[in-house]
């Protein structure tokens, strides 16, 4: 039997300047036809929880990236939440320590919000995982800062980088945690038209 979808799908704009996203994925087939960041205010609004905020920017980064009628926009943010505290991206390495820090030996949990667009219709999802850092010696935080890897990475760590290292334990979703869940964006895709899987 043949789907709806049998035909040309509609085109699909990744709007994320993450190479982490395009790379997960490409990792289940997908490959954006056009790929435009979005460029939003990330600040979180005093005293907002994790969950509402990164649902909110997902939503408008979703919202910020111009796309056609038919086109559909892709857009996902991920961030660390410890206790109701969010630990974005890192401006510095000074703030990249504290945060490693306050994550050591500690379990938090990573929040990924992914935001579809179609026109007019929005899906929308966040996907939580939880991490355990192990206790972090002074060397240990001293020589993952020299590598740069925590730029540019909420909480300051990547799982997938040399901070792996630090990871004994999680639960949930390891694409979320590396910044976009795959089982429920690829779910996501198909509800607006773009299913990942082709009848053969
Ligand atoms: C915790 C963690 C975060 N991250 C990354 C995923 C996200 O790219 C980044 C959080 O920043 P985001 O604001 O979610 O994304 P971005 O600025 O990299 O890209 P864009 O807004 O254009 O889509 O942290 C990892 O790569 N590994 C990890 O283990």
């Amino acid at each position: 039997m043949q789907g709806p979808r049998d035909g040309a799908r509609p085109r699909l704009i990744l709007g994320s300047a993450s190479p982490r996203r395009r790379e997960l994925l490409a990792q289940i087939g997908v490959v954006p036809d056009e790929t435009t960041p979005p460029d939003i205010d990330e600040r979180p609004a005093r005293g907002e929880l994790p969950r509402a905020y990164v649902g909110r920017i997902a939503a408008q980064k979703a919202q910020a990236v111009e796309a056609g009628p038919d086109e559909i926009v892709l857009c996902a943010d991920t961030t660390v939440a410890l206790g109701r505290r969010i630990l974005g991206k890192p401006a510095d390495a000074d703030e990249a320590r504290a945060f490693l820090v306050a994550l050591s030996g500690r379990r938090h949990t990573v929040l990924t919000a992914v935001a579809l667009r179609r026109g007019d219709r929005v899906w929308s999802r966040i996907v939580e995982a939880q991490v355990k850092l192990k206790r972090l010696s002074g060397d240990e935080i001293a020589g993952y800062l020299a590598t740069g890897d925590w730029q540019g990475k909420a909480g300051a760590y990547a799982i997938q980088g040399p901070a792996g290292a630090f990871v004994p334990w999680i639960r949930g979703s390891y694409t979320a945690i590396v910044g976009l869940p795959l089982a429920e964006t690829a779910q996501m895709l198909a509800a607006a038209g773009h299913p990942v899987w082709r009848t053969p």
